[in-house]
């Protein structure tokens, strides 16, 4: 593999290298190596979500993220994740507090919310929020040092230029026909914007909280609206929703892709989605660690958010009322799905 491609793939492991230990940090404090020490056969992830106290759902996220990463074995015995058989590996055997965990726990430093997964968020079900503020919003945390909010909102503007290079040099075809276009949580535009420089004859509105577009700079070709995707979105051709349904619950996305459907043309309109595609199994790809990564920043940063795989966009999107939907895969983490009602 050529330099340039090798280092799009390694980039993540520096990106997330942190959230790694967090997830090791949280499966030792539940007791999962113990447990399936004590146990010395494989369980199932009923079996061992009763054992350490864990929700189901937050169980098999993580657990799906430390097999990945070679920390657990997983045995199908189907394709039913209540079935999975979960085992230790030499690595795992390692991580008991009666060998190396204690070592692992002492390192990471004191249990702080602040800083990571806690698990008492995970045996609740939930993520830790780190983030969002109350009501699943997802705006910086106004408790944090001020210094690091800046840096968190500054992270998210280049995380959109990032983004928006990835479409425009892998799909550019996207944009065919469309004369306006609304980036809904577009944050300070810095995506939309690039988007109407790479395709002159878009006109790009940049849609987010009002606190948010108050800070934005002036764009050519952009017009920053304030206000509430739960409540209306502005009218456009399409709309774009760049890493912002992964926030929020199925129950919430259901929400606001109705709302962008509104704000659509019916016959012509489409919905731009640039999110992360969970593969399933059997299908991984060079990116897929850093998808499963990108599920352990999601439940780290907000309360309800996650990854989907594909079969849990086609759920979502048919709940939403959407009759017809392509995923285009890229060589990237993220893919982009085009919705239309
Ligand atoms: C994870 S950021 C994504 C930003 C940008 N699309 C990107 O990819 O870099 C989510 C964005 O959604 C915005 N947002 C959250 N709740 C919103 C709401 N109710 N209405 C409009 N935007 C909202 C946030 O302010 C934030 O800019
Ligand atoms: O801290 C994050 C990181 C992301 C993120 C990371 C990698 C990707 O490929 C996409 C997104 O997304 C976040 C997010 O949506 C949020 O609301 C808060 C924090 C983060």
């Amino acid at each position: 593999m050529a330099e340039e491609a090798r280092a799009q793939i390694d980039v993540w492991k520096y990106a997330h290298g942190f959230d790694v230990m967090r997830v090791v940090k949280c499966a030792i404090e539940l007791g999962i190596p113990d447990v399936l020490e004590s146990r010395g056969s494989p369980m199932t992830l009923s079996e061992l979500s009763l054992a350490v106290d864990c929700s189901e759902i937050a169980l098999y996220r993580i657990m799906r993220f430390l097999t990945h990463n070679g920390i657990f074995r997983k045995k199908l015995i189907s394709q039913d994740p209540l079935l999975f058989h979960y085992s230790q590996t030499p690595l795992s055997r390692l991580l008991t507090t009666d060998n190396m965990g204690l070592f692992v726990l002492a390192q990471a430093g004191p249990s702080d919310k602040q800083f990571g997964l806690t698990t008492e968020d995970l045996r609740a079900g939930k993520g830790s929020g780190l983030m969002p503020t109350t009501d699943e919003m997802t705006v910086w945390n106004s408790q944090v040092d001020e210094a690091y909010e800046k840096l968190c909102r500054d992270f998210m503007a280049r995380h959109g230029k990032v983004g928006a290079s990835t479409v425009i040099n892998n799909c550019p075809e996207v944009f065919k026909g469309i004369e306006s276009l609304v980036d809904v949580g577009g944050n300070n535009g810095t995506a939309i914007g690039m988007f109407v420089k790479a395709f002159p004859w878009i006109r790009g509105i940049n849609f987010d909280l009002p606190q948010v577009v108050c800070r934005a700079p002036a764009i050519e070709g952009v017009m920053h609206v304030g206000g509430d995707m739960f409540e209306n979105i502005p009218k456009a051709d399409a709309v774009m929703l760049m890493s912002v349904l992964h926030d929020w619950s199925d129950e919430m996305c259901i929400k606001i892709l109705k709302k962008c459907k509104e704000a659509i043309p019916a016959n012509t309109g489409k919905v731009i989605i640039y999110e992360v595609v969970i593969d399933e199994e059997g299908e991984e790809d060079e990116y897929t660690g850093a998808r499963l990564q990108t599920d352990m920043v999601v439940m780290m940063a907000t309360i309800n958010g996650k990854e989907r795989t594909g079969k849990e966009w086609t759920k979502l999107l048919n709940a939403s009322g959407f009759s017809k939907y392509t995923i285009k895969r890229m060589k990237a983490v993220e893919s982009i799905i085009e919705a239309f009602p």
